[in-house]
């Protein structure tokens, strides 16, 4: 614990006498790590998330307990990264490779707790999440093999259109709304409702955020054009389709 002594003076740490005093040190320390890291603060946002699903879905007390541990592990990992940080800042203000190893190998520390927490969120929540989704899935229909190709089409002309009407980048690359991101959630949007099954649907949706996330990376497009993509490619590839099975019937 430090405390000022004088006004203008050097504070001097006092070793905290009581229990509750140690306590207090501690959650500052939790504190601050949410305050500075951004990565602290999704943790706290997921962990939040998944335990409020896995109370939804009313997953047994041992799976919660499972689902816990990893959850708890992950910000451990992240309170150890950020002590290592600020240690690390402290003796090494400049760049030292030292300094870089050890800063990289904590980052590692929480890239494999997350890893960790996601493989245990997967096993233990998959089972009662995945067959919900088929039934979402199913609800659709089979969609016409002639639906899913004009369905992709139009979100490509739109998009197109769009990009000329807003006069902002060419068609493949830049400009609104983001071309990769809407053909890309369109195809997954087809795939999902052609399989049916939601593994293969998680997988192409998967794949649809990888292209999404890579324009946001490579600064070809801002978030909101990536998302107003993806949401369009989404959307519009659904309407169509529910449009062809609306006329086929
Ligand atoms: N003093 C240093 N010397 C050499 N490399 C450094 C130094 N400080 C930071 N780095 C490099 O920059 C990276 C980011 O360091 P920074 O202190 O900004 O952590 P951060 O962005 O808060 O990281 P994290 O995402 O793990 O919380 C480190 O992983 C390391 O590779």
């Amino acid at each position: 614990m430090i405390q000022s002594s004088e006004e203008g003076r050097v504070p001097e740490p006092v070793k905290p006498d009581r229990f509750i005093d140690s306590v207090n040190c501690a959650i500052a320390g939790i504190i601050h790590a949410a305050r500075t890291e951004k990565h602290m603060r999704n943790h706290f946002i997921s962990a939040g998330v998944v335990l409020l699903v896995a109370l939804f879905l009313r997953v047994n007390p041992l799976e919660f307990a499972l689902l816990a541990l990893s959850i708890l592990f992950v910000l451990f990992a992240e309170l150890i990264n950020t002590a290592v940080e600020a240690v690390v800042d402290l003796v090494s203000p400049g760049y030292n490779h030292l300094a870089k190893i050890a800063k990289d190998t904590a980052a590692g520390a929480v890239l494999v707790a997350a890893c960790g927490a996601a493989i245990m969120g997967y096993l233990i929540l998959a089972k009662y999440i995945l067959p919900l989704y088929g039934e979402v899935l199913a609800m659709f229909g089979a969609p016409s093999d002639i639906g899913t190709m004009v369905s992709i089409l139009i979100v490509t002309i739109v998009v197109i259109m769009l990009k000329g009407l807003l006069g902002k980048g060419s068609p493949l690359h830049g400009g609104a709304p983001s071309g990769h991101a809407a053909i890309a959630f369109s195809i997954a949007t087809a795939a999902s409702l052609n399989s049916r099954d939601p593994l293969t649907s998680l997988l192409s949706v998967a794949l649809a955020l990888m292209v999404s996330h890579s324009r946001l990376f490579m600064r070809i497009h801002t978030m909101g054009e990536v998302v107003a993509g993806s949401c369009l490619g989404a959307g519009l590839t659904l309407i169509v389709l529910y449009v062809f099975k609306f006329l086929g019937s």
